[in-house]
């Protein structure tokens, strides 16, 4: 049996091999960065307006207009001592022009303007470079592509990019009393739900599963379950069958595969029975049973090897402190993850706390840390992971 912290340090502490590949600038959401993006050019490339209406040239209160200067237009304009250009959002500025003025502000006459109010040096101009300069680090490698990541390297031109391949995550489902959802139910069964909340919550983070499969509680189906498995996965995650009821084989199936444990049980609630283990490359969760221990597993154990087989330099859930809505205790002599709720800058703990209780968990955005044995007041600071 470890600690938490311990089964933290041990999962952290591996050394997934990370695979690269090029990808689609429209097809790396949620990817992370093989490699550091530098900028190729200054941005803005160019000094610009940030505003519909007039590029002028000296400091007047009137100036003749002598052209027009559009977004895209490549050729270059001159202005010269109290002229003024039409000039639109985006477009090129004119060496000369000492600032933009917004339409809004300006009475046109003809082929004159007349100001209304007062020009300061360099307004409305967005400046070459002033955003970044060409060769400056934009991304680091381990960045987790999100859209405007996307929009950003899009402006800079790159169409294609090079990050970490997410991890290919193989889904076991262990148990004689297992149905699908979905085909009739007879005494004693129960619809097999966990292969599809743990499939839901890799997608919830952008990891998929290659394949999900049940088994019964038969050795030699768990063995050959898990071989096949093993032969293409870089993380395997099963479900049930793994504390130390007589049909509880997982164990001894990943033995006989010659997967190597790294711990078996954490001093935690739920979940204790939790075991994690690796054959050279390729990495094993077996996760409780019951409906809420596999999730509450999944993400505070399983979701960061995920992050960190795919390469990202930011694994686990996000991490608040949060004031309690009430008084929470811990009176058992485990640490809890409790299924909670954070609303209106305060947390409340679920009802529903058994680990069979998978409905608390659907109404839950959290899970709140509670050490053993502990009196949190209420208003005192709640160690928070956020689900959602
Ligand atoms: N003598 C002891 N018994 C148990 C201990 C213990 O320390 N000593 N630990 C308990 C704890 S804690 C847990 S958690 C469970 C975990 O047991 P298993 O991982 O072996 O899980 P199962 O026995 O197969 O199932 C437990 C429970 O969950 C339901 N289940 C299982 N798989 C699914 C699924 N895919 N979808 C929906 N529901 C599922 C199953 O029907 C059981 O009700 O062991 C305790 N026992
Ligand atoms: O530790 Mo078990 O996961 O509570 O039911």
């Amino acid at each position: 049996m470890v600690s938490i912290q311990e089964a933290f340090n041990i999962i952290r502490n591996q050394d997934p091999q990370l695979k690269t590949e090029f990808r689609n600038l429209d097809d790396c959401l949620g990817f992370n960065l093989a490699e550091a993006v530098k900028a190729p050019f200054d941005m803005p490339s160019f000094d610009n307006s940030a505003m519909d209406g007039y590029a002028l040239c000296g400091n007047y209160s009137e100036y003749t207009v002598t052209g027009e200067v559009a977004a895209g237009d490549i050729d270059q304009v001159r202005l010269k001592d109290g002229e003024a250009v039409r000039i639109f959002t985006g477009a090129r500025v004119p060496a000369e022009t000492t600032a933009v003025i917004m339409q809004e502000k300006v009475k046109r006459e003809n082929d004159r303007i007349v100001i209304e109010g007062e020009i300061r040096p360099g307004q409305c101009i967005r400046r070459q470079g002033e955003e970044f300069k060409k060769g400056d680090p934009v991304f680091e490698e381990g960045f987790s592509i999100n859209p405007a990541a996307i929009g950003l390297l899009g402006s800079l031109g790159i169409a294609r990019v090079r990050v970490f391949k997410q991890p290919v995550v193989h889904l076991i489902a262990t148990g004689n009393e297992l149905i699908e959802p979905g085909t009739p139910k007879k005494a004693g069964h129960i619809y097999e739900s966990n292969s599809h909340a743990l499939s839901a919550a890799c997608e919830q983070f952008g990891f998929s599963c290659a394949s999900r499969v049940q088994i019964e509680d038969d050795l030699e189906k768990i063995r050959s379950g898990i071989a096949e498995a093993l032969k293409t996965c870089d993380v395997l995650i099963l479900s049930g069958g793994i504390s130390v009821g007589d049909y509880d084989y997982v164990k001894q199936a990943l033995e006989e595969n010659g997967v190597q444990e790294q711990f078996y049980k954490v001093f935690q609630k739920p979940g204790k029975p939790l075991y994690f283990g690796r054959r050279e490359n390729s990495f094993v969760f077996a996760l409780p049973g019951n409906p809420a221990s596999s999730l509450s597993c999944f993400y505070m154990y399983v979701l960061p090897f995920l992050q960190l087989s795919s390469g990202s330099n930011n694994a686990g859930l996000p991490k608040i402190q949060i004031p309690a809505l009430r008084d929470i205790e811990n009176k058992g002599d485990r640490p809890c993850f409790l299924k909670a709720r954070i609303k209106n800058n305060s947390v409340e703990i679920s009802g529903g706390q058994s680990s069979s209780m998978i409905r608390s968990m659907a109404l839950s955005n959290a899970l709140a840390y509670i050490d053993a044995g502990t009196l949190i007041k209420k208003g005192e600071a709640v160690t928070c992971y956020l689900i959602s």
